[in-house]
């Protein structure tokens, strides 16, 4: 990147060889920066050498360099100075103890959008102990507490989810960045359903900086739960209804190898292992609301990315039994209930989030340190935990789009909307969903942390209509939400109710929820499993269709930078002035 002079303080100045030509580098606390010259000061390496103002430099971001290394491999006859000194330069060589006049940095780049891969960078210096100071220092800056970038994870891998390829991607992509970057991993290859989660109940979390998922969306939703769980248990928090989970400070990563990806895709714009390694590596870190479910008042788990009810309710629970298909049991199961056409009755309440939290519909897209989801964790840290939002008067207001759904609803004294009628499909989607065959996502205008989920009501509806939109669901112009038999909510309590209740339910349930977007309504309670549908959870089926659902603001933190805006990406290659900008991917 070419800049003018830092106006931080040098920390070490030399004259080093980079990139075969002599040059003046100067390091700061956040920067090292290169000034190419074929006319060098001096070699007294002052530290009070100042870059010159106007001078073209090239500057390497320390936030961005994930090691330092002394080099051996490199040939003592290759690397020799190119230029005249007062000092008579020594042959750059190893030692006879192994020590080494050459270091290299280890720096990201950024090759395709969203793909980071890393690229090295090798300085010559005059002799083996000024190599030696450099590469202390640096190693000193990049543990920058700031950055807070993890020493010891614990990894978990699932060998069973996506093309069952999670042991390979980790061995072969990402051990190597983690070893090279000086991070110990403990490896746990999970041998069944819930292993991680045990696990996560009785390791002793203090020993680790972080946990990382080898594995799709659903080996993820079991190591945040697991963490939750634990968390909570500590610190005396009862999951009851509607209870205040308390914020886990372990961060945890995800390193995509799963079937869908769709945490990974909206957190990073693309399910790439090695850009998503990286990004742990440097310790980025970004908040990510968590939605708690509960079934009838008694909570069922902790999600993240979507709860579909009817379509994507029956695709999952029918694709369940075809797992052997791999992730071609999507297609073939969204085929099918697309063909059933099925549609179900039934009540659904919302409490909407307040007008400046935006709208579906406001094609606002969630980049990395986002302004809406930064206003949110203010908002959500400034709210003591006593108090409640619905007590706050933070509901009731209504965005444009949501206007024009007016007559679908009606707000209730308690500040909750609701809506009766048969659905072909009610999602609830909380971060954008992006994945392969939906770029944009489910909701691309959803934001990772803004503490509320897009309400998506799809009303009964023919098969050419459902098309229509599911046809728009891939298509980055297209607006997916714009049909008639559509509406779309911001919303940050849900609760469903049907009309054909499972005949197990308790007598005195509407009563007991009064005030939460529950009321009296004097349901029907029929025996008719096949009236009801049931709710896919974050690729898990939740077979109970009473359904409740709060929104907790950016309650977990994770290993990941957001997904980069365009103009961010391009600015970054280089190919003028950085030699070893490299545009393959
Ligand atoms: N050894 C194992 N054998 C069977 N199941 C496992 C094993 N380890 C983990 N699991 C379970 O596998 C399930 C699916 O894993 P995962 O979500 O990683 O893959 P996927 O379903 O293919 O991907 P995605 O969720 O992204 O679509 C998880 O719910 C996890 O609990």
């Amino acid at each position: 990147m070419m800049a003018t002079a830092p106006e931080a303080k040098v920390l070490l100045y030399a004259v080093l060889e980079y990139e075969n030509k002599p040059a003046h580098v100067y390091l700061t606390s956040t920067q090292l920066l290169i000034e190419n010259s074929a006319r060098p000061r001096s070699h007294d390496e002052s530290l009070d050498a100042r870059p010159s103002s106007g001078a073209p430099h090239h500057v390497i971001d320390l936030r961005e360099v994930i090691a330092v290394r002394a080099e051996h491999r490199l040939r003592a006859k290759e690397k020799r100075f190119r230029f005249k000194s007062q000092q008579k330069p020594c042959l750059l060589q190893e030692d006879r103890l192994g020590g080494t006049n050459t270091f290299s940095l280890f720096m990201i780049k950024r090759v395709s959008r969203h793909r980071w891969r890393h690229k090295s960078s090798a300085f010559v210096c005059r002799d083996y102990g000024t190599c030696q100071i450099w590469i202390d220092k640096i190693q000193e800056l990049l543990k920058n507490p700031e950055w807070n970038r993890p020493k010891r994870l614990l990894v978990f891998i699932n060998p069973f989810g996506g093309k069952k390829k999670a042991p390979k991607i980790f061995d072969e992509k990402v051990r190597p960045l983690f070893e090279l970057a000086g991070i110990y991993s403990e490896v746990i290859v999970t041998k069944r359903q819930y292993h991680a989660r045990d696990v996560i109940e009785e390791y002793d979390l203090q020993t680790v900086d972080g946990l990382i998922c080898v594995g799709g969306d659903g080996t993820f939703s079991e190591l945040l739960n697991g963490l939750l769980d634990r968390v909570n248990a500590e610190a005396g928090v009862s999951q009851t209804f509607r209870h205040k989970p308390v914020s886990p400070s372990l961060r945890i990563g995800i390193i995509p190898a799963g079937s869908t990806d769709a945490i990974v895709y909206s957190l990073v714009g693309i399910n790439d292992p090695v850009t998503s390694a990286l990004q742990v590596i440097l310790g980025d870190s970004i908040g990510m609301d968590v939605t708690a479910l509960y079934k009838k008042e008694e909570f069922v788990k902790y999600t993240t990315t979507m709860s579909g009810y009817g379509y994507y309710g029956d695709l999952l629970k029918d694709s369940e039994t075809l797992r052997w298909m791999g992730p071609r049991r999507y297609t073939w199961c969204g085929f099918k209930t697309f063909l059933a056409n099925k549609a179900y009755e039934g009540e659904v309440s919302f409490l909407l989030a307040s007008e400046d939290d935006s709208h579906p519909r406001d094609h606002s897209i969630c980049y990395s340190g986002c302004e809406k989801c930064r206003r949110a964790s203010e908002k959500t840290a400034a709210l003591s935990p006593a108090r409640d939002p619905q007590a706050d008067g933070d509901v009731g207001a209504t965005g444009d789009s949501a206007a024009s759904s007016k007559r679908a609803s009606y707000l209730l004294k308690d500040g909750w909307h609701r809506v009766r009628g048969r659905f072909s499909a009610i999602n609830l989607v909380t971060i954008s969903c992006r994945c392969e065959l939906s770029p944009s996502g489910m909701s691309p205008s959803s934001h990772l942390g803004d503490g509320c989920t897009d309400l998506i009501l799809i009303q009964d509806c023919s098969r050419l209509q459902y098309l229509r939109h599911l046809t728009r669901i891939p298509d980055l112009k297209a607006d997916q939400f714009d049909f008639e038999f559509i509406q779309v909510y911001r919303v940050k309590e849900f609760s469903f109710q049907p009309v054909v209740e499972p005949e197990d339910e308790d007598e005195g349930e509407g009563e007991a929820r009064e005030g939460c977007g529950r009321h009296k309504s004097g349901h029907r309670r029929l025996r008719s499993a096949s009236s009801n549908s049931v709710w896919n959870c974050d690729g898990e089926v939740v077979e109970h269709p009473c359904l409740y659902v709060q929104v907790h603001c950016q309650l977990i933190k994770l290993f990941a930078r957001g997904v980069e805006e365009p103009q961010k990406e391009d600015s970054s290659l280089c190919p003028t002035c950085c030699p070893s900008y490299d545009s393959d991917k």
